[in-house]
């Protein structure tokens, strides 16, 4: 079935009623905004990623999301841990390759624990997609260079190999599944002045992957309701600190009424 309106409320509301635990290894600049958006969403997040846990959290988690943002030795080793043992366990996986393609040392760790336990889904801006299918692409360190439209050739190609779905954000988001291609046109370009509304994306797609069993549908849903909530927020404030604030609270508030009114989603 092709995501809708419909199917989009119709996750939000098994999220609201189900609280799916998420296991989020992720980076300390966005530790605190991505928690708060998986809670006003309805989500029950967690922020584990010390190697002497990881693997038994993820035992009670329902999907674990991997964010490479403020990477060290020690946040990979957890991640390698938590990977596999996600894999073994059959719980979802998604991947936020934050700035891969800046350094070698993230193309590398990236590579290698896609390598290790290819993730469910896959979501980052043009730049990081790019980097991450082997092209040299420009970076500006986390921000893209790119219009996402410029990686998807390299999203087709990630999801072949991988096996998984890819997200490109930006001002469209694509979600790239084998021949699938589903567009979302929502957000607003304030939501770039907030530090790490990507990784909120990400940790977002989290919670319907945790509830919703078809990959494709579960990044589709996660992007759509990212783009209404910042494009309804954005409505209510010009200045970045208050859209923030109120991306949680139109978040947390979100009506089947508004999605069906504010979506912008073309399944190709
Ligand atoms: N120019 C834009 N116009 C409208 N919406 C946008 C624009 N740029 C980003 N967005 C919105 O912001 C979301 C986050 O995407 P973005 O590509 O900026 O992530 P990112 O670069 O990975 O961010 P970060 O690394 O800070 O987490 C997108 O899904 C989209 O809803
Ligand atoms: C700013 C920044 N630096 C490393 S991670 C991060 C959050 C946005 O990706
Ligand atoms: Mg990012």
């Amino acid at each position: 079935m092709s995501p809708s309106a419909q199917s989009i409320w119709k996750d939000v509301e098994q999220i609201r009623s189900q609280a799916p635990l998420i296991q989020n290894i992720t980076n300390f600049v966005v530790m605190n905004n991505t928690a708060n958006a998986l809670l006003a969403l309805g989500a029950s997040p967690a922020m584990v990623h010390a190697p002497d846990e990881v693997e038994d959290f993820i035992a009670i988690a329902s999907a674990l999301v991997v964010n490479i943002g403020t990477l060290d030795p020690n946040f990979v080793t957890g991640m390698r841990l938590a990977m596999k043992r996600a894999k073994l366990l059959k719980k979802p996986i998604v991947f936020d390759p934050v700035g891969v393609g800046a350094t070698p040392y993230r193309n590398q760790v990236s590579r290698a624990l896609l390598d290790l336990a290819a993730p469910t889904i896959i979501r980052g801006n043009a730049s990081e997609i790019m980097a991450l299918a082997g092209l040299n692409a420009q970076t500006k360190g986390v921000d893209s260079t790119h219009g996402s439209e410029a990686a998807l050739d390299s999203a087709r190609q990630l999801s072949r190999h991988f096996g998984g779905v890819v997200v490109i954000s930006g001002a469209d988001d694509y979600v790239v599944y084998q021949d699938r291609v589903a567009v979302i046109g929502n957000g607003h370009p304030l939501m770039t002045k907030v530090t790490g509304m990507g990784c909120t994306a990400t940790a977002l797609i989290g919670a319907f992957v945790a509830v919703n069993p078809d990959a494709f549908q579960a990044a589709v849903h996660g992007m759509c309701v990212m783009g209404i909530a910042g494009e309804l927020a954005a409505r209510k404030t010009p200045s970045p600190g208050s859209l923030q604030v109120s991306f949680l609270d139109t978040l947390y508030q979100l009506t089947a009424d508004q999605i069906q009114k504010t979506v912008k989603l073309t399944n190709q």
